[in-house]
């Protein structure tokens, strides 16, 4: 998907709402555990309930990965469902990865070919030639982390090299990098204040900002100091949309959540004219 046909859904949809598959067995409904395959099953009625509502599906491979195999079949079969019922959404492969050329080659394969994601969260810390082979693939978006929602962000991510912030520093080079038109970056929803600044840097680019809900991030000041013209946000939900319950109503109860953050982006965008 291209970022206007993005910037065309938020339109449309008077949403920016990302809603995230991070899927624990633990925690879906009982009843799904007897399916055949209850990830993919819960996944589908998640999906099936709120895509009106949002614009954008985010898996984190994870929680998949962690069940094996099986776990793998689960999140080939969701990025399938959603490319063949739901190609209007837009798709993050959560995935956190950034390696070495030839194999950041590969991992881009994974995600963009293989299983046909529209874009791919990537580590910057190795640099240029580890984020550019995700970059070279046409209308495929790399999403680099930036300043990340957790407590261990100020670790590195806020500390100064040569008098300047290091997601700073990523942001900036970043944008030398080749295509780095396919960029866009993560932002956590906690670290709303910061986003002023990063606006200094890249005004235009999406930012996809995890954090509300779950980990107690505020809508409304991550629109107030991160919003661009084209809008330029996808907002995760996670945890805060998809166990809403976990009766046989969960769908319904997922549906509900995210049309409370839905609304609520409706009315910042009528504001914002
Ligand atoms: O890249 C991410 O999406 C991400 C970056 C970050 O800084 N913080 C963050 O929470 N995430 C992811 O966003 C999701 C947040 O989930 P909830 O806290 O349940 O809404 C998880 O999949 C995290 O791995």
């Amino acid at each position: 998907m291209t970022t206007q046909e993005l910037i065309n859904q938020i339109k449309v949809k008077k949403s920016f709402l990302c809603i995230g598959l991070d899927v624990d067995l633990n925690k879906i409904p009982p009843h799904l555990l007897s399916e055949e395959d209850p990830i993919f099953a819960f996944n589908k009625a998640i999906i099936d309930a709120t895509h009106h509502l949002a614009v954008a599906y985010k898996p984190n491979t994870a929680f998949y990965e962690a069940y094996g195999v099986k776990g793998w079949e689960s999140l080939e079969k969701t990025i399938a469902y959603l490319n063949a019922n739901h190609p209007e959404m837009y798709t993050i492969a959560d995935a956190k990865r950034g390696d070495i050329g030839n194999t950041s080659k590969m991992y881009a394969q994974a995600f963009f070919e293989d299983l046909g994601f529209d874009s791919v969260t990537v580590a910057p810390y190795m640099g240029k030639d580890s984020v550019e082979p995700f970059l070279s693939f046409k209308n495929k978006h790399t999403i680099l982390l930036a300043l990340t929602s957790n407590a261990g962000a100020f670790d590195f991510q806020t500390q100064e090299i040569n008098g300047k912030e290091l997601y700073k520093q990523v942001l900036e080079t970043s944008k030398t990098y080749e295509n780095s038109e396919n960029l866009m970056y993560v932002v956590g929803a906690t670290k709303a204040e910061f986003l002023a600044e990063v606006r200094q840097i890249v005004p235009s680019s999406f930012l996809l900002v995890p954090g509300v809900g779950a980990q107690g991030g505020d809508l409304k000041s991550v629109c107030k100091y991160g919003m661009s013209p084209n809008v330029g946000l996808l907002i995760n939900s996670s945890r805060g949309i998809i166990y809403a319950s976990n009766n046989t109503d969960f769908a319904q109860a997922a549906a509900i959540k995210a049309k409370e953050l839905q609304q609520q982006m409706e009315e910042i965008l009528n504001h914002a004219g």
